[in-house]
């Protein structure tokens, strides 16, 4: 597997007003990888997520120094449009939003807004192998004109992906993707993002260490705002070099 860097972030630190979030963190996100971001509640994982795409934009009084360059690029830089960078490095939330509009328009909505498609048959493409890589065509392709807020969560949820993925971004944000999943759905959602990981690099926010353990190839564990140690997952599981990183593992806190 060839690697690439993606994503490469230096000495990031991350205010809200006065309060520091993250602080002085540096990581290559690698594309074909997925990356997970492991650690206790409030550590921050959720903050360094968001700054990736620049979602924390929306965010007053929120302030990121350091350097974050997506293919080489200063995602912070004023060259950069952030509508494109949100296509480019796309987003997954807990809970799953599809738009209030039907199935087909969920995922049509990004290509149509980026000129990606010329004309119906294209956009009916785009929709088609969006729905398909995010597993869920065989599902809806009878009744894709339903409203995308009539399908199950976790239909829902392969539904968002399939928006993000309809843009063609080079990078997949996934915050706590399956937390508001029962154990089947969240089952199908890791077994798409273990085959989506060959196309994008796939970043994933996780309260659970077994998903970590299953789904990603790098992890990356935060506390109190740093990022203490980042390394290969089995690495980082079973033979972890900081002792902070051994506590939380063994599930001394968290
Ligand atoms: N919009 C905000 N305004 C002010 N402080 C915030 C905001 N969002 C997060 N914080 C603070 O920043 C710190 C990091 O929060 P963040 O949500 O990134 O952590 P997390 O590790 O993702 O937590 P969790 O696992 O509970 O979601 C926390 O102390 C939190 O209270």
């Amino acid at each position: 597997m060839t690697e690439t860097n993606r994503i490469s972030a230096r000495n990031v630190k991350v205010f809200y007003g006065e309060k520091q979030a993250i602080n002085d963190v540096s990581i290559d996100i690698a594309s074909e990888h997925v990356t997970a971001f492991i650690g206790p509640s409030g550590c921050g994982k959720s903050t360094f997520l968001r700054v990736l795409n620049r979602m924390n934009d929306t965010i007053p009084g929120c302030r990121v120094t350091g350097e974050i360059k997506l293919d080489g690029q200063d995602i912070y830089g004023p060259d950069m449009d952030v509508v494109q960078l949100r296509a480019r490095v796309g987003m997954v939330f807990q809970k799953p939003n599809p738009f209030p509009k039907s199935i087909y328009e969920n995922v049509a909505y990004g290509p149509r807004i980026h000129g990606l498609a010329n004309g119906k048959t294209e956009m009916d493409a785009i929709v088609e192998k969006s729905l398909r890589r995010a597993g869920l065509w065989d599902e809806v392709k009878d009744r894709l004109t339903d409203a995308g807020t009539a399908l199950s969560g976790g239909q829902q949820q392969r539904l968002c992906i399939a928006r993000a993925i309809a843009v063609s971004p080079e990078v997949i944000l996934m915050d706590e993707p399956c937390s508001a999943l029962d154990p089947i759905a969240t089952a199908r959602i890791e077994e798409l993002i273990d085959d989506l990981k060959g196309r994008y690099a796939i970043v994933i926010v996780t309260h659970s260490m077994q998903q970590a353990a299953r789904v990603s190839q790098r992890t990356a564990f935060f506390h109190l705002g740093t990022m203490v140690e980042y390394g290969p997952t089995e690495q980082i599981f079973t033979n972890p070099r900081e002792v902070r990183t051994k506590d939380y593992i063994t599930g001394r806190y968290g």
